[in-house]
């Protein structure tokens, strides 16, 4: 570990993902998921706390400086039996940071304000806990550049290198690690891996790789994910290179105002395939056929005819499928009220085609169109008039639809130049 004189303000960012195929049956590892990473990016500042009296603290302080009263503090210590560095929330009101957390825009819906003309980054007046999320996987591109930059600023180079694919490698599976301790339960990990890799084709890693470490702080807990995490056991696949976006298309994001959010539904999905294999069988194995043929176009393009009906195709039987499974899981993965939101944006000339990104449900949709000014504008005009008369099924009603300012974007975790946040930093006093 680098000397404290030798610590250098460190900021690095990851992106947020779209999840657009591949949703339930990336829990298991037969199946693959395709997942797109974004243009929003969540960033994450380390520097050595300046205090005005030049007093040192043995404290790690975590700001949001976006948000109204967003401030951790933590103290630190060596546990016994190579346990690792235990870290404890302090309760002392101290205010300014020596981490710094700026998200960009498109992650929430909140209004903000500039600090100024030039600022990349807006502030929300209000608490983090008020925040209204778009649902970009805000908490994996956080975890991951938060790790990242934590490595960058303790670690030589030598050590840890974030342009190598070693200091990927590891930076991936400490962050997965890490998320699933913070979240407090194993999902996929397809949004560490895209906030690591950028847009990829994604096998999960086995869930026991992590059942198997020692609690955080327990004998031996930094020995066993020191090995786990450097070692060769981590069993997942990350496919960059299949995925390309087809030259000429791009993706845009769809925020739909709902009454209603249906917990749950990872559950209820894995119950039913459990409790009916062979159906669920069939339609899993039709889903990675659809799968196989989707990543190829993705990565190859649709041959430059300029009407897309290979990828029309391709994603229209997916869709089937997953109506398919709504139907016999009884989960609204793409319920009536999307069903009918795809269809009309699926009709405007330009516009491939379109999905219920990851879990599904009644909040968001994921649309692959022709990057041209006129059909996003022939969009925006279905979408904001866009209203289901009535209540729909299950009783929800969707309400506003919006265009999110993001799309896709190819590169993962990066290093970025300290001088972008400057204007965001305060000193402790
Ligand atoms: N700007 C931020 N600063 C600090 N923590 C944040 C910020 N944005 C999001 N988070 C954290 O990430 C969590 C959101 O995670 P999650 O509910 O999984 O949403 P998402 O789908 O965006 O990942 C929040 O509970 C919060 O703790
Ligand atoms: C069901 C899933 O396969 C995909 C869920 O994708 P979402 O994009 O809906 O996820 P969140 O951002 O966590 O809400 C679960 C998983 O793979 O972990």
């Amino acid at each position: 570990m680098a000397s404290n004189l030798a610590l250098q303000p460190q900021a690095v960012s990851a992106p947020g993902k779209v999840f657009v195929a591949g949703g339930y049956l990336v829990l298991d590892r037969k199946y693959t998921a395709l997942v797109f990473g974004l243009d929003a990016r969540i960033h994450v500042e380390i520097e050595p706390i300046r205090t005005k009296s030049g007093v040192t603290l043995s404290e790690i302080i975590v700001r949001s400086p976006q948000f109204r009263e967003a401030a951790w503090e933590y103290g630190y210590r060596l546990t016994e039996g190579d346990g690792g560095i235990a870290v404890t929330q302090l309760r002392a009101p101290i205010a300014p940071s020596s981490i710094s957390i700026l998200a960009d825009q498109a992650y929430y819906s909140n209004p903000g304000t500039p600090l100024s003309p030039s600022s990349r980054f807006l502030k929300f007046d209000v608490a983090l806990s008020d925040a209204h999320k778009t649902g970009l996987g805000s908490s994996a591109a956080l975890v991951t550049a938060f790790t990242a930059a934590v490595l960058s600023y303790y670690l030589s180079k030598d050590e840890f290198d974030l342009e190598k694919e070693e200091g990927k490698r590891v930076l991936h599976n400490l962050s997965q690690a890490s998320h699933c301790a913070a979240q407090g339960k194993v999902g996929s990990g397809f949004d560490i891996a895209s906030a690591v890799y950028g847009s990829c084709l994604y096998r999960r890693f086995s869930p026991s790789l992590l059942s198997s470490l020692p609690a955080p702080g327990a004998a031996s807990f930094a020995q066993k994910l020191r090995a786990l995490v450097e070692g060769d056991t981590w069993d997942v696949e990350i496919a960059k290179a299949k995925v390309k976006m087809p030259r000429g298309l791009r993706l845009v994001m769809c925020d739909v105002d709902c009454g209603s959010q249906t917990p749950g539904m990872v559950k209820k999905v894995l119950k039913w395939r459990e409790e009916n294999p062979q159906e669920a069988d069939r339609i899993w194995g039709s889903c990675r056929g659809g799968m196989r043929g989707g990543g190829g176009a993705y990565a190859v393009g649709d041959g430059g005819d300029g009407d897309y009906k290979k990828l029309k195709d391709i994603i229209a039987s997916n869709r089937a499928l997953i109506r398919e499974m709504s139907k016999a899981s009884d989960v609204p993965i793409e319920p009536p009220q999307q069903t009918q939101l795809l269809d009309a944006c699926s009709a405007v000339p330009g516009v491939v085609g379109g999905v219920v990104p990851g879990a599904g449900g009644y909040d968001a949709i994921v649309l692959l169109l022709e990057d041209k000014e006129e059909v996003i504008g022939e969009l925006r005009k279905v979408v904001e008039i866009w209203k289901v008369d009535g209540e729909g099924d299950g009783g929800v009603t969707i309400g506003k639809v919006g265009i999110l300012g993001v799309r896709e974007d190819m590169v993962g975790v990066r290093r970025e130049d300290v001088e972008i946040y400057r204007e965001w930093i305060t000193e402790t006093s």
